[in-house]
């Protein structure tokens, strides 16, 4: 169980830091002296004593006009742009203003390691970008981290985690003020190596400034958040500038797909290449030796004899991929994978990844095998059923639905991918947002229709459509459950209803006496 909010996170012991020095280095204007700021936060409902708050302006509003409600909560001082200054002036919030020329975002990475020290980084710092199984890279690294011996820390969509400290998480890479908060906080508790998942928005966001990672993966790219970045190429554009000197030392990329190959060829630091496909150009090659609905063997072999052979019990070859980018990831970070197989039991990597393939079923109760997952894209719809069915004894049953307010250009081909690869196909709701269920459901449904494959059923409540399921099920078939995984609530017009799927299937499954 997850406890507190990231964007609360602050060292327990920090080091209070001038803030005379930092506006000399960053060329602020105003009056710091004597001033000093021991955490930093861009959200104003977020300061905590001593903070320097960032005003920061956004797609709706200006930071800065609420500077009395972070001076209420004992900000130190606020950093923010001309317009910044001038709301706070108007608003008579009494919180001494640091102004800067340029926008508070290009500096507040810079700035927020400046407050925190976490400029030099004592730990391994890792970070992996793709469209499709960021989450599942990182926690396959903290688990081989562990296993190296070492204490790990991550950052991904599901939770933040520190050693055995669980928070929740909001976004999934953190805005700069708290990733900086956060390395500080694991610097404090021991923490050796820290694996990151990173977003697109979050290298063009300026989210990552102020830390260099010794390593950082690249697995696969296919189509997500067009509605942000307008077409593919600039989506690209910005996972491939995660592989320049400003952000890393060092890249893994996996080459199988032309993103991958584009990739080790335009990045701008040393890459090692991972191939998964036979007769590939690449340094490490990945073959599967076994597979089923329990999990993948492999063997990984690299340069000069370097070699793994292991396990995942998660099921589906790209969960296989996932661990070896992490193994390799390990590797170039100057952690041998003979360290990581020490702490392994013959091989075996025992990771559990929070609502990713996550089996909620009992595979000894006769009934069918549920998983729910968090796969929202084409492409992650395409692995998954890919996977499945070259594991699943019986039929396919797939269940899902759709984001609403995010990229609608992808629906028709989630329901085409969904009906092509399963053999019914159910779809429900997902967050609505702001339109209408139905609308989403539409779209979704022409794009299944148009497979001429599954069985296509509607069932717009994600409650009944789970029963339904189970209800269709016959022995030997596999159920999987896309979009939720590991969340805890559905977004419905500006409201977050309280709903786990993964609470809602076991509910479901003890109703039909299958589960204890
Ligand atoms: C599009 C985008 O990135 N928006 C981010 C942006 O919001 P915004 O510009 O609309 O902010 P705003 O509401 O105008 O507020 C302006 C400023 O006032 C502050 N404020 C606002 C209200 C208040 O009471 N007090 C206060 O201090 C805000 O913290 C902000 O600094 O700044 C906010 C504060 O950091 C972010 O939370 C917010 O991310 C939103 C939630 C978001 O959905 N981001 C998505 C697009 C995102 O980043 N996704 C990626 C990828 C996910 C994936 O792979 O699927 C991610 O890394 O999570
Ligand atoms: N290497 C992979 N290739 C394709 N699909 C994958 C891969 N690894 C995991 N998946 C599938 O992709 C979906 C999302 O996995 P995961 O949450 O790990 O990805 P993510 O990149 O972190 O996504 P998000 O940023 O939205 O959280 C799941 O359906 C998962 O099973």
């Amino acid at each position: 169980m997850s406890t507190g909010d990231s964007r609360s996170i602050r060292p327990k012991t920090p080091a209070p830091a001038p803030l005379e020095a930092i506006a000399e280095r960053f060329g602020l204007s105003g009056d710091p002296a004597g001033l000093a700021a021991t955490g930093v936060t861009l959200d104003s409902r977020d300061v905590r004593p001593g903070d320097l708050y960032i005003g920061m302006p956004g797609a709706k509003r200006h930071g800065a006009e609420f500077a009395a409600q972070a001076a209420g909560l004992g900000a130190a001082a606020m950093l923010t742009d001309a317009e910044g200054a001038r709301l706070a002036a108007e608003a008579g919030a009494d919180l001494p203003v640091l102004v800067t020329e340029q926008h508070p975002r290009a500096i507040m990475g810079e700035v927020a390691a400046a407050v925190y020290g976490t400029a030099d980084f004592g730990a391994k710092l890792f970070g992996i970008t793709g469209t499709n199984g960021k989450t599942s890279v990182v926690y396959m690294l903290a688990e081989l981290i562990r296993a190296a011996g070492m204490v790990p820390g991550l950052s991904s969509t599901a939770e933040r985690r520190i050693g055995e400290e669980v928070i929740q998480s909001n976004l999934t890479s953190p805005e700069a003020s708290e990733l900086h908060g956060l390395l500080a906080r694991m610097v404090e508790r021991g923490v050796e190596a820290v694996a990151v998942e990173v977003s697109a928005q979050a290298v063009v966001r300026h989210r990552l400034d102020g830390v260099h990672f010794d390593v950082v993966a690249f697995n696969n790219f296919s189509q997500d958040h067009l509605d942000e970045f307008g077409d593919l190429e600039s989506y690209f554009a910005a996972k491939l500038a995660l592989f320049t000197p400003e952000h890393a030392e060092r890249g893994v990329v996996v080459v199988d797909g032309p993103w991958g190959q584009r990739i080790a060829r335009e990045s701008q630091i040393p890459v090692t290449r991972l191939a998964t496909e036979y007769g590939q150009d690449a340094d490490w090659h990945l073959a599967i030796t076994h597979q089923s609905l329990d999990g993948v063997s492999f063997v990984l072999q690299g340069p000069e004899g370097a070699s793994f052979r292991g396990s995942v019990p998660v099921f589906g070859r790209f969960m296989a991929e996932n661990a070896a980018l992490a193994l390799i990831m390990l590797h170039e970070a100057g952690i041998p994978i003979s360290q990581v197989e020490a702490g392994l039991e013959r091989g075996r990597i025992p990771v559990y990844i929070p609502g990713r393939l996550e089996e909620i079923s009992d595979p000894a109760s006769g009934g069918p095998r549920f998983f729910a997952d968090y796969g929202h894209t084409p492409g992650a719809f395409e692995a998954m059923l890919d996977a499945l069915r070259e594991v699943a004894p019986g039929r396919v049953i797939f269940m899902f639905g759709a984001d609403g307010d995010r990229d609608t250009t992808k629906r028709e081909e989630m329901g085409r991918i969904a009906a092509a690869g399963s053999d019914i196909t159910i779809i429900c709701d997902y967050h609505p947002r702001s339109e209408p269920p139905e609308a989403i459901r539409a779209q979704l449904l022409e794009g299944a229709r148009s497979a001429q494959h599954a069985e296509v059923i509607e069932e717009g409540d994600p409650r009944q459509a789970v029963r339904l399921a189970i209800s269709l099920a016959q022995p030997g078939d596999v159920i999987l459950y896309a979009g939720p995984g590991h969340e805890d609530h559905q977004e419905v017009a500006g409201r977050m209803i309280p709903y786990s799927a993964r609470d809602e299937v076991r509910g479901a499954l003890r109703e039909a006496g299958l589960l204890k």
